[in-house]
Formats: structure tokens, C-alpha cells, sequence
């Protein structure tokens, strides 16, 4: 960008963002020297266990609404129209869902991470590796998190991109490296409402400046930006009802259902309700922080339709796009430019911070402690802040490599959770909803899940085929162009075979993953002798047809459902599971925790006295 066109900042909006991330520091200085003073890993990594709904909702929010969201969706929404609001629909099920099998499951199993499940269910070697996946998925996703605020800004303000990375990645490891859960808890609870009045600022200012809403809206609405309920099934389509409404429920369950950031926050919960209870208050937070980019992109798109800004901003038209808007709509609004920033670097800063705690957490649950049973609480903390500390640098690293992907951020990360997210969902749902799966299959299912999903995306992106991408954003598409690009792109060599199955849109690789872990680890394991209920360890095990055929009466059940553990029907023989301490010798004691809710008891809960083998037919 030419520098007569360069933004700049007041002395005031440096106050401001510097301020923000003074805040973030004094309240990770805070939890590191109230409460426990972070001298247990029961502290730094779980928050003592006894966090309450909000502060967890908050977190559950913040965790995965980075400056990939706050940049990539507006971009979105500009060049494409408001199909991608339909991934709202996904939330409904996608929080559903977690709240009903997933929370219940884990929390009833006492678990610090996530993958100890794998091992309960499994074996150990299904638990390394998807420790191991989870932790490639996350550094990958942090490179994204950490290079876009920085991207963005350099791109408009030509603030030095390696500074605001370095500035980032130091203060975020700082803060998570010395105060822990609870310090990356409250402090996502302070940035989440930053990243709200940071977007609202510049909806109300945008709004304002472009002629109040129902210019908005009328420019919006000849602009075609407004889309309507697209039902093409077909799945190539990049985004419909169907790749946003459904291919994002997998979406979601792979984030808020067994990702181990989000596991972590139900578990650091103190009890099941509460879980339950956070996941619920998620949604009305979710679907704001939707609503909000969504606007702030019709609100660019009515003030600059027609306008073409590539001259501007060079190659980083889409993402970059945004701030150039903020920035424009700021300017001479003296601390509001600062305030977005702050937005900004509040939304990168509470991802990567939580991204680091449950990297650490998992690496040592997972990796280190089964190794050393012996570790001693002082020696574990130490080497906890030396993990968060180790994957801040690694992360920062990572946002050079982000530079290279070349798509826009947001499709990068969606394309991370469904590369590999999607097989960790489907390695989870093999174990829980299907008892004959076992440790072999459950390995050859997620192998063939990466393969595949790596095998496609690798396929896309030789086979990137010109393509349709979106319609020029003018105002006024003249209908006759509208026309001649619509059948140009229907005459186009319509894919078949495996160049179609390239071209499956990105919102359906969770699905399409997450399906293939299940089919090929069943196939396994009937291939090497599937697991008897009796050998599955109580507890790991969702009653899903068991729930599903609830309306049936239970004489007809026992026979349909003979071969999965009903709660009250057929109860199993509740052999006592490897203790917790067993598994991943952590030295948490199990009186200490509350007993778990007298909910429903379709989960034999871990710890309930031995009862007689009844009838299975
Ligand atoms: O913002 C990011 O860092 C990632 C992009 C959004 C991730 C998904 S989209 C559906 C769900 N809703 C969110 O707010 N985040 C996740
Ligand atoms: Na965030």
C-alpha cells in the first residue's frame, strides 16, 4: 500500500491497546499470586475444579473466536453475501450435543485430559496418538491466530509485522505461563467483552458514516449481498444451507465437544451441571459474535460497493480489507482505532492463550506424567510453565509458515478443524458409540482419517481448478454479466470423479473425516475381533441406540439393543476401571471431588458398587 494511504495511529490508541494488554498481564500476575499461587498442576491446569458457568461460557466463547473471525468473517460476508450466517444453524446441535454425551461422559470419568478417554477406552496407543494429532491441529491453528492480527495491521497501519508477533506471542505466554487456567479463564472473560465493543464501535461508527441503516440495507440489498436459503445439495458447492447448517454440526462437535480447550473449561467446571449449564449459555454468546462480523461485513460492503480496493491493498484484498474499513471509519475518531485494535489483539490473544494451557496440560498429562509416575507436584508445575512457555515460541514460529498457505484466514482455519478435527471427532465417537470397536481399529480409523483428509485437501489444492470464485463485489451487477457468469460456470467442465471429490466444499471434511475414522475403525475391528461389552471399561460407552430407541418399550429394547449397555435396562457388570491415578499416575484424589450430580444414570458411573450381572439376552 502506497504510504499517502496509510493509516496512522494517535498517541491515544497506543494507550489504549497498551493498556489492554496491561490489563491482561495484571490479571495473569493476579491468579499467579492469589488463591494457590499456581503451585499445583490441579491449579494451573484445571482451575481447582471449581470454576463457575459464566466465567466458563465466556471462555468457551473466546477460545475459538480469534482476529481469524473478527477478520475472516466480514471479509466473508463482503465478497460472498450472508450465506455464511447459516452456520448459526449448526450451533444449535453443535452445543447440544457436547452439553448431552460428550460433558457427561468426560466429567464422569474425572479425566484432566481429554485422550486419557482413549486409553479408558482404548489403549494407551490410541491416547498418544490422539494426544499427538490434537497437538498438530493446534500449533497449526495458533500460527493462524497469531500471524492475522499482526498481518492485518502491518498491511494497513504498516505497523512492523514480527513486532506485534513477538509482542503477542511474549505477553500471551507470559500471562498463561505464570497464572494458569484461572488466569486464562478471567482474562478471556476481560478480552471477550473487548472483542464485542470493538466490533460494535465500528458497526455503530460504519453505520453512521454510510448514511444510517436503511442505506445500509438498500445498498446491501442491490448489492445482492442478502442471501436467501440456498438447499443445492450438492456438496461441492462451496457454501449452502447444507455445507454450513449440517457440515457444521461436525464442525462444532469436533471444537466444543471433544477438543481438549473446550474439554478442559466443562471439566475445570465444578460440577457436571455446571458444565452442562456453560455450554448452554454459550450459544446466546456465539450467536452474538456471529451477528456481529456478519453486520460488520454488510456495513463495508454498503460503504464501499463498487469501489475496487485491490490498488490499495494489494494481493491481501479480503482480510486485510477489513481493517483498511476500520481504520477508515476510525480516522480522526481519536482512541477508537485503538480500541479496535485492542478488539483485535483481545480476541488473538484469548485463543492462543488457551490453546497453550490445554497444549501444556495434554503434554503433560498425556505425554510426560504417565513416564514419570514418581514426578513430584513442584517438579510438574515447573515443567507445566516450561511447556507454555516452549509452545508460545513454537507458535510464533508457526505464524511464518501461516504467511505461506495463501488462502484467506478464515478458510485456513476451517480447513485445520476439518483436516484434523474431524478424525479426532470420529476417533472419540468410534469409542463412544460403537462397543465392539477396538484399540486396533480405533488406530487404523484415525490413520485413515488423516490420510484421506490430507489426501483431499492436497488434491484441492493441485487440482485449484479456476473455479467460481465469488462475483466481483459491485453494487449493481448488471443481470446480463450475472447470466453469462452463471452459465459460463454451469458449462464449465463440471467435475466428475475424483476431480468432484476434490472439490468437496471444505465444510465437509469434519463430516466426511470424522465418517471415515468410524468405517474404517469398524471394519478393523470386526476384521480383528471386535470388543464384548464386557471388556469395556464402564463409563466410556454412550448408550446412543439405547437413547435414540428410548420411545421403545423395554422388553423390545433389550432385544434390539442387546448388544449396547443400556443405564437401566441391562446394567453391566460394573467391573471397578483402572483408577484415574492408575492411568496417568496424576496424584488428584478422587475424595476431594465433588460426588457428580444425581443426574440420569444412563453412564454407569465410574464408581458405584458392584451389581450382579442381570439379563443380557
Ligand atoms: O475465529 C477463529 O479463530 C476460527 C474461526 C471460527 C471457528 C468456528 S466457526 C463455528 C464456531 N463458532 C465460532 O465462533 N468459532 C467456531
Ligand atoms: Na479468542
Amino acid at each position: 500500500m502506497d504510504p499517502s494511504d496509510q493509516k496512522h495511529f494517535a498517541v491515544v490508541d497506543y494507550v489504549v491497546f497498551s493498556v489492554l494488554l496491561a490489563a491482561s498481564m495484571g490479571i495473569g500476575l493476579y491468579y499467579a499470586l492469589s488463591g494457590g499461587r499456581q503451585r499445583t498442576t490441579q491449579e494451573f491446569l484445571m482451575a481447582d475444579r471449581n470454576m463457575r458457568c459464566l466465567p466458563v461460557s465466556l471462555s468457551l466463547i473466546a477460545s475459538f473466536q480469534s482476529a481469524v473471525a473478527i477478520i475472516g468473517v466480514p471479509a466473508e460476508i463482503y465478497a460472498h453475501g450472508t450465506q455464511y450466517w447459516f452456520i448459526g444453524c449448526a450451533y444449535l446441535l453443535g452445543l447440544f450435543i457436547p452439553a448431552h454425551v460428550f460433558i457427561p461422559v468426560f466429567y464422569r470419568l474425572r479425566v484432566t485430559s481429554a485422550y486419557q478417554y482413549l486409553e479408558l477406552r482404548f489403549s494407551r496407543a490410541v491416547r498418544i496418538c490422539g494426544t499427538l494429532t490434537f497437538i498438530c491441529q493446534m500449533v497449526i491453528y495458533m500460527g493462524i491466530c497469531v500471524y492475522t492480527p499482526a498481518f492485518a495491521l502491518n498491511a494497513v497501519t504498516g505497523f512492523e509485522l514480527w513486532v506485534s508477533v513477538l509482542a503477542t506471542g511474549l505477553v500471551c505466554t507470559l500471562y498463561t505461563t505464570i497464572g494458569g487456567l484461572k488466569a486464562v479463564i478471567w482474562t478471556d472473560v476481560f478480552q471477550t467483552v473487548v472483542m464485542f465493543a470493538g466490533q460494535l464501535v465500528v458497526i455503530v461508527v460504519g453505520v453512521q458514516k454510510t448514511g444510517g441503516v436503511s442505506e445500509v440495507w438498500r445498498k446491501v440489498w442491490e448489492g445482492n449481498r442478502i442471501s436467501g436459503l440456498d438447499l443445492n445439495p450438492d456438496p461441492t458447492e462451496r457454501h449452502t444451507f447444507w455445507t454450513l447448517g449440517v457440515g457444521g454440526v461436525f464442525l462444532m462437535l469436533s471444537l466444543y465437544g471433544v477438543n481438549q480447550t473446550q474439554v478442559q473449561r466443562y471439566l475445570s467446571a465444578r460440577t457436571e451441571k455446571e458444565a452442562v449449564r456453560s455450554c448452554y449459555m454459550a450459544f446466546p454468546s456465539l450467536q452474538l459474535a456471529l451477528a456481529l462480523s456478519c453486520v460488520m461485513g454488510l456495513v463495508m460492503f454498503a460503504r464501499y460497493c463498487g469501489e475496487n480496493h485491490s490498488d490499495k491493498l494489494g494481493t491481501a484484498a479480503g482480510d486485510a480489507m477489513v481493517l483498511y474499513f476500520v481504520m477508515d471509519m476510525l480516522q480522526g475518531l481519536p482512541g477508537l482505532p485503538g480500541l479496535f485494535v485492542a478488539c483485535l489483539f483481545s480476541a488473538a490473544l484469548s485463543t492462543i492463550s488457551s490453546a497453550f494451557n490445554s497444549l501444556a496440560t495434554v503434554t503433560m498429562e498425556d505425554l510426560i506424567k504417565p513416564h514419570f509416575p514418581a514426578m513430584t507436584e513442584a517438579r510438574a508445575i515447573l515443567l507445566s510453565k516450561a511447556l507454555a512457555m516452549s509452545y508460545g515460541l513454537l507458535c510464533v514460529a508457526m505464524a511464518y509458515f501461516t504467511h505461506l498457505m495463501g488462502d484467506s484466514v478464515l478458510q485456513m482455519a476451517l480447513k485445520i478443524f476439518g483436516m484434523i478435527g474431524g478424525p479426532i471427532l470420529g476417533l472419540f465417537s468410534l469409542g463412544m458409540f460403537f462397543p465392539w470397536a477396538n484399540s486396533t481399529g480405533a488406530v487404523a480409523g484415525l490413520g485413515a482419517g488423516l490420510s484421506v483428509s490430507f489426501w483431499v485437501s492436497i488434491g484441492t489444492i493441485l487440482n485449484r481448478s479456476s473455479g467460481s470464485s465469488s462475483l466481483p463485489p459491485d453494487c449493481r451487477v448488471n443481470t446480463t454479466t450475472a447470466l453469462q457468469t452463471a452459465l459460463s460456470n454451469v458449462t464449465l467442465s463440471r467435475p466428475s470423479g475424483l476431480k468432484r471429490f476434490y472439490s468437496l466444499s471444505y465444510m465437509w471434511y469434519s463430516a466426511f473425516n470424522c465418517f471415515t475414522v468410524i468405517l474404517i475403525g469398524l471394519i478393523v475391528s470386526f476384521l480383528t475381533g471386535p470388543m464384548k461389552e464386557e471388556d469395556v471399561t464402564p463409563g466410556t460407552v454412550y448408550p446412543l441406540l439405547g437413547k435414540l430407541l428410548c420411545f421403545l418399550p423395554e422388553r423390545l429394547k433389550k432385544k434390539l439393543c442387546c448388544v449396547t449397555p443400556l443405564g437401566q435396562a441391562v446394567s453391566l457388570q460394573h467391573r471397578q476401571p483402572p483408577q484415574c491415578k492408575e492411568i496417568n499416575g496424576s496424584s488428584h484424589r478422587q475424595e476431594d471431588r465433588p460426588p457428580p450430580e444425581e443426574s440420569e444414570s444412563f453412564l454407569p458411573d465410574a464408581h458405584t458398587p458392584h451389581v450382579e450381572h442381570e439379563t443380557a439376552v
